[in-house]
């Protein structure tokens, strides 16, 4: 295909890519190019809000990548590979960053009042009125009510009641923590991604414009780049030039992209083999939520199959952090036909930070992620306690745990082992090529004047809250750095 040039190409047709490259085309004045390097997809996998079978390591729209969460534990991490990227494969849990975020970011043009009008833009929020949600934005929202409400959902809840913990009804209105119901991007057991939201047919159901062009099933490779200037995106399927490039590849994709165009720290590069064009540190210091799910046996009825999983969520202050530094996140559905439920049990500002590298000048090798988490005895110590809080959730409502025993509830050391044996990640990787330390207020790339990064990796550290809501706050946000800003009706 003759390359025929255009004003904008977007790397990566993600939770901020389509979002983005949809508000950038509609304004009608710039040719814009959304490139994908995994394909359109209808399957129920992705269609279907309460499944979440595309998660699994293997399957054919994520990607999979090895990573080493802590010494001696090595997991598959998957992410989305498709387009609509990893909103059209994850948990459709969607709550936006808290204020306290904003502020400890302290990101010129990143307050929790600049980025409000772009969430509220983002959404739909089918059951939330009033100054803090959109009414007239792409996503819909709502949170679990009538047959979609799981009947173990009030049970939990009522065992955050009677633990104290107050009740958080709107978890998306900026509020202190609590107890409440999730809301999410689906709708009737709809998951809608960005992609639904953002693009036109055949790839969503938003209006159609003629400035746009995605192209599914075509891998970048790196920036072309000659001297300050990005030209365009090397990828499988040739070289596309742009007038201005953003990466929106994802916080493993866009720093993987940087370090392939010599843009990362020189000793990495180095050690890769790929000639350095600018030091800066792109992979260094990210952040992620490290989670283990506690296991329990429920003998009511299963829920209705449309339902979402993750319904309600305890979010809580271990001590330290009154925006709430805990999750334990309910998943009312087992993730086998007759199997347990689970508490998600998480770390939500965790004090370790992890590295992205690569060891090879392939762009098509995979990066290394080591997570490096619990590396603080803060981060285990608060770790232990979200289990701990989880158990006594449990105990409350009467429900049997089945793991940890107590014998090793009880006592610190026991505990951290187990911990270690079943850690996982909530897959929220955020901050690997961030605000201030790669790009600057206006997503430029530090030293670059057309090349900019709009995606989860532009967050300095992963957020309290899961990032899927702030992610697509980026791309609205980044649409109007790129064109300037538009009345809009929300
Ligand atoms: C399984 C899973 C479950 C999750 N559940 C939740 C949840 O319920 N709630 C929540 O808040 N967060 C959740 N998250 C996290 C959240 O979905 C992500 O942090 C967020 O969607 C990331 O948005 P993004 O735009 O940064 O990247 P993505 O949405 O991942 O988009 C990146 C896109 O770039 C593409 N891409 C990558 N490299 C290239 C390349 N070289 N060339 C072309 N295209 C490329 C990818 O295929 C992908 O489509 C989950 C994540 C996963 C993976």
């Amino acid at each position: 295909m003759t390359d025929p040039g255009y004003d904008v190409v977007v790397v990566g047709a993600g939770s901020a890519g389509c979002a983005l490259a949809g508000r950038l085309a509609e304004r009608g004045d710039r040719s814009v190019c959304l490139v994908e390097a995994g394909p359109a997809s209808r399957l129920p996998d992705v269609t279907s809000a309460a499944s979440l079978a595309a998660t699994a390591p293997g399957h054919p729209l994520n990607w999979e990548y090895a990573a080493r969460l802590v010494r001696g534990r090595m997991v598959s991490v998957p992410r989305g590979r498709v387009v609509g990227g990893s909103s059209a494969i994850n948990g459709s849990y969607f709550v936006r960053a808290v204020p306290r975020d904003f502020a400890d970011w302290a990101v010129p043009g990143w307050s929790y009042d600049d980025v409000l009008p772009y969430y509220r833009r983002s959404e739909s929020d089918l059951d939330a009125g009033g100054e803090v949600h959109g009414r007239a934005g792409p996503l819909r929202v709502r949170r679990p009510a009538g047959h979609l409400l799981a009947p173990v959902t009030p049970v939990f809840l009522a065992a955050c009641s009677a633990l104290g913990y107050p009740a958080e009804p709107d978890k998306n209105a900026g509020g202190p923590p609590g107890a409440g119901p999730v809301p999410s991007n689906a709708a009737e057991g709809v998951r809608i991604s960005t992609a639904t939201a953002y693009l036109p047919p055949p790839w969503g159901a938003a209006p159609e414009v003629r400035t746009l062009t995605v192209r599914p099933e075509v891998r970048a490779l790196r920036v072309l780049l000659a001297g300050d200037r990005a030209q365009g995106v090397e990828t499988t399927a040739g070289t596309i030039r742009a007038g201005e490039v953003v990466l929106a590849a994802g916080a493993v994709g866009s720093p993987h992209l940087l370090l392939h165009s010599g843009i990362g720290p020189a000793p990495v590069l180095e050690q890769a083999g790929v000639p350095l064009r600018a030091e800066l540190p792109v992979g260094q210091g990210w952040s992620d939520h490290p989670s283990v799910y506690l296991p329990f046996r429920w003998p009511g009825p299963p829920p209705h199959p449309d339902a979402v999983a993750g319904q309600a969520a305890l979010n809580l202050d271990s001590g330290s952090d009154p925006a709430g530094d805990l999750e334990v996140l309910l998943f009312a559905r087992p993730f086998g036909e007759g199997g347990d439920l689970h508490l998600m049990c998480a770390l939500q500002r965790p004090e370790s930070h992890g590295d992205l590298t690569i060891t090879s000048a392939d762009p098509l090798a995979p990066p290394l992620l080591d997570y490096r988490y619990l590396r603080t005895e803060a981060d285990r110590r608060r770790l232990r306690a979200a289990v701990r809080i989880a158990a006594d959730l449990l105990r409350v409502a009467g429900l049997d745990r089945a793991a940890p025993e107590g014998w090793v509830l009880g006592n610190d050391v026991r505990l951290d082992g187990w911990i270690r044996n079943v850690l996982t990640t909530s897959v929220h990787l955020c901050g690997s090529a961030a605000l201030g330390r790669v790009v600057s207020p206006d997503l430029r790339v530090h030293g670059f004047a057309n090349l900019r990064v709009a995606d989860t990796s532009v967050l300095p550290a992963v957020p309290r809250r899961g990032p899927a809501a702030t992610a697509v706050m980026v791309g609205e946000r980044a649409a109007d750095l790129l064109a300037g800003p538009v009345r809009t009706s929300t």
